[in-house]
């Protein structure tokens, strides 16, 4: 398997060791504009392919999207993150530009790619990506809620003293700001979480204030180092596992819907089956009406930026 990821930045590197770590990658190549940065990264990490638990990955730093041929996945951590004084919609127009062109590029190399985006707002790049490219939707995948569900779980197996793995629940709709936790959906151990709360003589979980929780821990990390790195990337290593391996594992990764739920066109998070073809179906769960609801206006909210970068840009915001 080949896999590009463009950007050497914290996010881009971050990725590159948990594939040279933990997956079995034959080419990875490491793509950014800068190419002495690509270097630097690239020069080091081969120097982890002596040791015994490395695989001999062949690795590649460029600044030139030839080195992508035939890339089998692509993962986008390119572009700006946001400064003090940015607004959401200038961040999102910069690096929607910067995403589309970039896969643009892409595609002229390797368009059977199946692309990751996690430059932010990641799920309205990943939108504009799948609207100015010939990429299938099912192919154009943002990394969307995948961290902020693993933060849920984290934040949950705090409460209850048991491993996160152990604990099972969405964080749906946009990642960061606009999202949304069905409590029906929160199990832990397999038990409902207020019956597994009340059986352990723990106060019940309130969703709003887990969701609250989850949208503040990535503040907080910010707050205290500028960036977050080592949760996304191991989210995006994860979704990279299931379609490497084809392992057909249901995530909150976001793509543009064509009706579910009833939305069009609008890139959200839902509980989506990914494997080889990427994102291969979207489960339809029993939301209650307040939940629908909430995902309509997080979709609404969505699609006023996705319009309003179109307007600023040019870019086409529906998918031919
Ligand atoms: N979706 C998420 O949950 C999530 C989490 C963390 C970061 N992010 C986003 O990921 C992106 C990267 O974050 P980071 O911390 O790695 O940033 P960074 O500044 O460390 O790295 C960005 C890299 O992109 C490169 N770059 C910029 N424009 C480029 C272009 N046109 N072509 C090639 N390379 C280009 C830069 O040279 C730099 O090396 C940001 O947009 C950030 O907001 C998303």
């Amino acid at each position: 398997m080949k896999i590009g990821v463009i950007g050497a930045g914290s996010v881009g590197v971050g990725v590159c060791n948990y594939l040279l770590t933990l997956g079995s990658v034959s080419e990875l190549v490491l793509l950014d504009k800068d190419l002495q940065r690509a270097e630097g990264e690239v020069f080091d990490f081969r120097h982890t392919a002596a040791l015994t638990f490395s695989k001999n990955t062949h690795l590649v730093p460029t600044d030139d999207y030839l080195s992508l041929i035939g890339a089998d996945i692509v993962v986008i951590t390119a572009g700006a993150q946001i400064k003090q004084g940015q607004t959401r919609i200038d961040l999102a127009e910069i690096n929607s530009r910067i995403g589309v062109q970039i896969a643009k590029e892409v595609e002229r190399v390797a368009p059977n790619a199946t692309l990751i985006v996690v430059s932010n707002p990641c799920d309205v790049v990943a939108h504009f990506i799948a609207t100015n490219t010939n990429y299938p939707r099912s192919r154009v995948i943002s990394s969307g809620c995948v961290i902020d569900t693993a933060r849920l779980m984290s934040i949950v197996a705090n409460r209850v003293n048991l491993d996160p793995k152990n604990v099972f629940g969405y964080v749906l709709g946009e990642h960061g700001s606009h999202c949304f936790t069905p409590k029906s959906l929160i199990s832990i151990a397999g038990q409902p979480a207020d019956y597994y709360c009340d059986t352990h003589h723990i106060e019940r979980i309130c969703a709003d204030e887990l969701l609250d929780s989850v949208k503040q821990a990535g503040y907080e990390i910010f707050r205290r180092k500028q960036n977050t790195t080592h949760g996304i990337s191991a989210s995006v290593f994860r979704i990279i596992q299931a379609i490497m391996i084809d392992e057909r594992s249901v995530l909150p990764v976001a793509t543009l819907l064509r009706g579910e739920y009833g939305l069009k066109d609008v890139v959200l998070s839902l509980p989506t089956v990914v494997g080889k073809n990427g994102a291969e179906a979207i489960l339809q769960h029993p939301f209650s009406e307040e939940e629908t609801a909430t995902l309509q206006m997080i979709a609404q909210q969505v699609n006023t930026v996705v319009e309003q970068v179109a307007d600023i840009t040019g870019l086409a915001m529906n998918k031919v």
